[in-house]
């Protein structure tokens, strides 16, 4: 990529679904795909995937295709999946201990650190071997262990006071369950995840199918 070049956040958010893609022809020993056999897999058009891939520069040669394997070291590299992260998950209930049991965040460089409670019967349990604390020792222990990222799994109504606390202890992102906006500083990247977002956009599909065979 250029130095400097600032990539749109529509392109940021397709960047995980190529790189899963491109993951799994360099499994399959594939060594070059062209922009065509791309859009059949992925189902963006060809020239959106071009358009998407020129940003990176080089990878895309005319006759030739895309170089699988360099296309998605350039991805990862991009999103920042070279490095490890530290995170910690604040709300050790349902919710919490789902993503502290979820392994593969592991393997991609996503390691939770500690878990972060206040319900007396969570603090001092374990999940998936990791400890879960006193929320009260939340800001010391970020700024010790300088932990990378904040996971809210808390309530609703605790969210922002966690936010606040894992943006003064430095995280440099939080990741946000709680349905609620987040007031942050800039210098906090925050992303906000509804799962029923897509079960929504599900729902659209199966009556939009439904409504196309009623009128044909
Ligand atoms: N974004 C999504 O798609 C999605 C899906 C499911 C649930 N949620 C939301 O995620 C959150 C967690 O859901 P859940 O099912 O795990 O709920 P839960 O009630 O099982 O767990 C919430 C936990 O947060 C703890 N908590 C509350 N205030 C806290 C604080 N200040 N510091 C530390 N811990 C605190 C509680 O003691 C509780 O253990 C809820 O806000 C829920 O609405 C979001």
């Amino acid at each position: 990529m250029k130095k400097g070049s600032k990539i749109s956040n529509a392109v940021i958010k397709r960047l995980p679904r190529y790189r899963r893609y491109l993951n799994e022809l360099h499994k399959k020993g594939v060594d070059k795909i062209s922009s065509r056999e791309l859009s059949d897999l992925i189902g963006y058009t060809a020239s959106q995937i071009r358009q998407d891939l020129n940003n990176f520069g080089g990878f895309g040669q005319q006759g030739y295709g895309y170089n699988v394997e360099a296309l998605y070291n350039e991805i990862s590299s991009i999103l920042g999946l070279d490095k490890e992260y530290k995170m910690v998950i604040v709300g050790a209930g349902n919710l919490g201990q789902a993503i502290a049991n979820h392994t593969s965040y592991y393997k991609a460089g996503f390691v939770v650190y500690s878990l972060f409670e206040v319900n007396p019967k969570l603090i001092g349990i374990k999940i998936n071997d990791i400890d879960v604390r006193d929320c009260e020792e939340l800001v010391a222990y970020i700024e010790e262990n300088k932990v990378d990222i904040g996971i809210i799994c808390t309530t609703k109504d605790a969210a922002q006071e966690v936010a606040d606390k894992m943006a003064f202890a430095g995280v440099k992102g939080i990741w946000n369950f709680a349905a609620v906006d987040l007031e942050m500083p800039e210098s906090v990247a925050v992303e906000n995840v509804h799962l029923s977002d897509g079960l929504h956009s599900l729902a659209y599909h199966i009556n939009r199918n439904h409504h196309e065979r009623v009128e044909s």
